[in-house]
């Protein structure tokens, strides 16, 4: 908890665009605590990048009220930019430099820059320090996008799928990064099509689909509402496999525990995973 706890990071309200006859976002509303991490979910197209530039005001905005770090991004001061950290899709660094020597120019940009050797290590590129960009690989590219991003310390780090590309290894280094930041009071967005990863990481999460948000919460919360029963399966006494949905496993399971009088034969409990939640939200869910 930090002391603006209660404050927002981010308030958007009734946000639209359209590119052309296309509408990307079609009245979306969201608030970031400070302090949040936050987790921008929903399938390709849904309207998050589009979302994030606006925050980051890089892209115009057709409609709507939005605030970030109490300043509408459309006319954000450079003092403004400089606490809003953000990680770029296609960086336009000049391929010749090292790592260093970028991540040492970028810092010169802001008033208060972490320490360039410090955000390298953070990131897991001490090896690659002297490493020309144009030799790295596309995920050491993308850390260096994320060492990009927090060198300046931002108050909110705007990321747009971060980790697409990395190995495992990476992810959870990044994870850990993401953590140490928030634990230091920044607060930070995130759009991830890894379930896994937004469950991880974010305090509160909102699924967008066809550009407004469809639901939001805390994982668990998400979990609770839109999960639907968990499913109990055993096997009979006559060996067949049986299945139970039900709101209240324990009850089914203390029921199967009187009726085997002990070990239950092939028990499984399977309550429904975030991935459940989200292909339902965005109706994308299997017929099962
Ligand atoms: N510059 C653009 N010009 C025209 N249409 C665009 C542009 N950028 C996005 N769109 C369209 O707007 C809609 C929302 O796109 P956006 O990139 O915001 O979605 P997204 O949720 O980030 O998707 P993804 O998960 O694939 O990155 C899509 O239909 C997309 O094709």
């Amino acid at each position: 908890m930090t002391a603006h706890a209660n404050e927002r990071a981010v308030d958007v309200r009734g946000l639209r665009k359209r590119y052309g006859g296309v509408r990307a976002l079609d009245g979306l509303d969201l608030t970031i605590r400070r302090g949040e991490v936050f987790g921008l979910l929903g399938p390709n197209g849904a309207g998050k990048s589009t979302t994030v530039e606006i925050l980051q005001g890089n892209r115009s905005r057709d409609a709507g009220e939005v605030s970030v770090l109490g300043a509408d991004p459309a006319t954000g001061t450079r003092a403004w930019r400089s606490r809003v950290g953000i990680v770029w899709q296609d960086e336009s660094t000049p391929a010749e430099l090292t790592v260093r020597e970028t991540v040492r120019h970028f810092a010169r940009y802001y008033p208060r820059p972490r320490d360039p050797e410090e955000v390298l290590h953070l990131v897991g590129l001490e090896a690659q320090a002297d490493s020309r960009i144009k030799s790295l690989s596309g995920g050491r590219r993308r850390r260096l996008d994320v060492a990009l991003g927090v060198i300046g310390g931002p108050e909110l780090l705007l990321l747009d799928e971060p980790t697409t590309g990395f190995d495992p290894a990476a992810r959870r280094r990044f994870w850990d990064l993401i953590r140490l930041l928030a634990d230091e009071g920044t607060t930070i967005l995130l759009t991830t099509h890894y379930l896994e990863e937004a469950e991880t990481l974010a305090d509160r999460l909102a699924v967008v689909a066809e550009g407004r948000v469809v639901a939001e919460g805390t994982p668990d919360a998400l979990r609770r509402r839109y999960g639907g029963e968990a499913v109990v399966t055993w096997t009979g006494p006559d060996g067949s496999p049986r299945t139970e949905r039900t709101g209240t496993p324990t009850r089914v399971v203390a029921g199967l525990m009187r009726r085997f009088d002990g070990e239950i034969p092939g028990l499984t409990v399977t309550r429904p995973t975030l991935e459940d939640v989200y292909l339902r939200l965005t109706g994308q869910e299997a017929v099962r």
